[in-house]
C-alpha cells in the first residue's frame, strides 16, 4: 500500500529472491507537464489486483511502468522475488526480457495468421524450459479451439481478446498485466469473457493486474484493489476492506457495495435456498447448484442493508446479521451510510437520518443487519 515500509538494501540481481519472496513490491516516480506518478506499493504476488481510477489518474501509466516501458528514474519493482528493477543499482530488465503477458483493450493479432498461427508466434520469444503453461492449457482455458483455424477478421471482439489472453498466457508469465480488457466489448460479450477470466484466477497461479473503471468488473474479479487518483494510491487493501471506507469515494456511490467471500454450507431442497457461510455466520440466498464446499462471492449492497436494535423474528427478511457500528457519513442530509463490522467482516448500510437518530446509531453499538438481497458474482 502507498507509504509503506521502505525496501531493504538491494544487493540482488535479477532471479534473486528479494523481499519476502512472494510479493510484489512496486516503487515509482514520473511525470510530465501536468501530471506525476507517485506510488509505494507492497501488492499480493497473487489473485487478482484492480487498479481502478478516473481517467487520467495514472492507471496505464502504473501498468507501463510494470511493464518496462517507461522507466521512472527512482524506480524499484520486484515480482515475487525477482528483481526486474532497482535504479540505485542501475538494474533495468528491458520489457523484452521480462516475464510478462500484456493484454490490451483491443487486442493486437496479426490479420494474416490464423488464431493458432497467432498464438504461436507469441511463443517464438519464449524458450522451450520456461514454457510451464502448454500452449493447448491456455486454448482450454480461454475456450478457442473452435477458432485456432480462422483469421482474426472473423472473430467477435470478445472472441479476440480471448485468443489475446491465450497468447499471453501461452508465454507463461509471472505477472498479467491487463489494461481494461473488456473496455471495446458491449455488455453482452463482456458477460461471455467474464468466466474466463474468472477461471484464469481459479486455475492459475499468475498475480494478474487488472485496470478498470468499472465497479462490476472489479467486484467479480478482484481480491485486491488499488485506488489512484492523480498519480497516487489513496488507498491499497483487499477488495473487502477497500470498498467499505466510508473515507473513500467507492461506499459513496448509489451502487455503493461490499464484497464477502463465502463458502457454500447447505443447500435447502424445500425451500429451493442454500446457507452460504462467512466468518461463521449464515448468509441464505437463492438455491444454487455450486457444490457443498465450494467458495462463492458475493456482493452486498448498501441500499440493500437496513438495521434493527433486536433480531427481529417477525420479518420476512432471512438473513440478520449481528454487527458493530464502525463509523457513520452523514454529508447527505437525507441519508446515512453506515459501516458495520459482522464478525470482521465489513458491511455497509444506508439508512435514513432520521431512522439513524431514531435508533441512537452511533459508533459502537451493536445492532442487527437486516440483508435484503444477496447477489452472487461468482
Ligand atoms: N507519454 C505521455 N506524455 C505526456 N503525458 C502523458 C503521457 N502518457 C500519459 N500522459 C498523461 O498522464 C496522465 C495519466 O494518464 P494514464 O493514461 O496513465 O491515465 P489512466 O488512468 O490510465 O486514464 P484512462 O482511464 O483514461 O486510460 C494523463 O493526464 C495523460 O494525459
Amino acid at each position: 500500500m502507498s507509504g509503506a515500509a521502505p525496501f531493504g538494501p538491494g544487493a540482488a540481481r535479477t532471479g534473486a529472491i528479494v523481499g519476502d519472496g512472494a510479493a510484489i513490491r512496486a516503487r515509482f516516480g514520473l511525470g510530465w507537464p501536468g501530471f506525476r506518478l507517485d506510488v509505494d506499493l507492497a501488492l499480493p504476488g497473487r489473485g487478482v489486483i484492480a487498479l481502478f481510477g478516473h481517467s487520467g489518474s495514472g492507471k496505464t501509466t502504473l501498468l507501463r511502468c510494470l511493464a518496462g516501458l517507461e522507466r521512472a528514474a527512482d524506480g524499484y519493482l520486484a515480482v515475487r522475488g525477482e528483481l526486474w528493477q532497482d535504479e540505485s543499482q542501475r538494474l533495468f530488465v528491458p520489457t523484452h526480457r521480462r516475464p510478462l503477458g500484456y493484454v490490451f483493450q483491443e487486442a493486437s493479432l496479426f490479420a494474416h495468421l490464423t488464431v493458432r498461427r497467432n498464438l504461436e508466434f507469441g511463443l517464438k520469444r519464449v524458450p522451450a524450459a520456461s514454457r510451464r503453461i502448454p500452449l493447448d492449457q491456455a486454448i482450454a482455458l480461454l475456450g478457442i479451439e473452435p477458432l485456432l483455424a480462422r483469421l482474426p477478421g472473423r472473430l467477435s471482439g470478445g472472441e479476440r481478446q480471448r485468443v489475446a489472453i491465450a497468447r499471453a498466457l501461452a508465454t507463461s508469465p509471472r505477472l498479467l498485466l491487463m489494461d481494461e480488457p473488456l473496455a471495446a466489448l458491449d455488455v453482452k460479450r463482456k458477460q461471455e469473457i467474464l468466466p474466463y477470466l474468472e477461471r484464469l484466477h481459479a486455475e492459475l497461479d499468475i498475480p494478474v493486474i487488472y485496470v478498470s473503471h468499472a465497479p462490476e468488473e472489479v467486484a467479480r474479479l478482484a481480491d485486491h484493489v488499488v485506488l489512484l487518483a492523480d498519480g497516487r494510491a489513496l488507498a491499497a487493501g483487499p477488495i473487502g476492506e477497500v470498498m467499505a471506507r466510508l473515507d473513500l469515494p467507492f461506499a459513496h456511490d448509489e451502487d455503493a457495495f461490499v464484497v464477502i467471500d463465502a463458502r457454500v454450507a447447505a443447500h435447502d431442497d424445500a425451500y429451493a435456498l442454500t446457507r452460504l457461510e462467512f466468518a461463521g455466520l449464515p448468509l441464505w440466498v437463492p438455491g444454487l447448484g455450486a457444490p457443498v464446499a465450494s467458495r462463492v462471492r458475493a456482493r452486498v449492497l448498501a441500499r440493500d442493508v437496513s438495521l434493527a436494535l433486536s433480531e427481529r423474528h417477525d420479518s420476512s427478511i432471512l438473513n440478520v446479521l449481528p454487527a458493530r457500528v464502525v463509523s457513520l457519513d452523514e454529508a447527505d442530509p437525507g441519508r446515512t451510510l453506515v459501516c458495520l463490522d459482522v464478525a470482521g467482516t465489513a458491511l455497509l448500510a444506508r439508512i435514513t437520518r432520521r431512522s439513524a437518530a431514531q435508533l441512537g446509531i452511533v459508533p459502537g453499538r451493536d445492532v442487527y443487519a437486516q440483508v435484503k438481497g444477496v447477489a452472487l458474482l461468482r
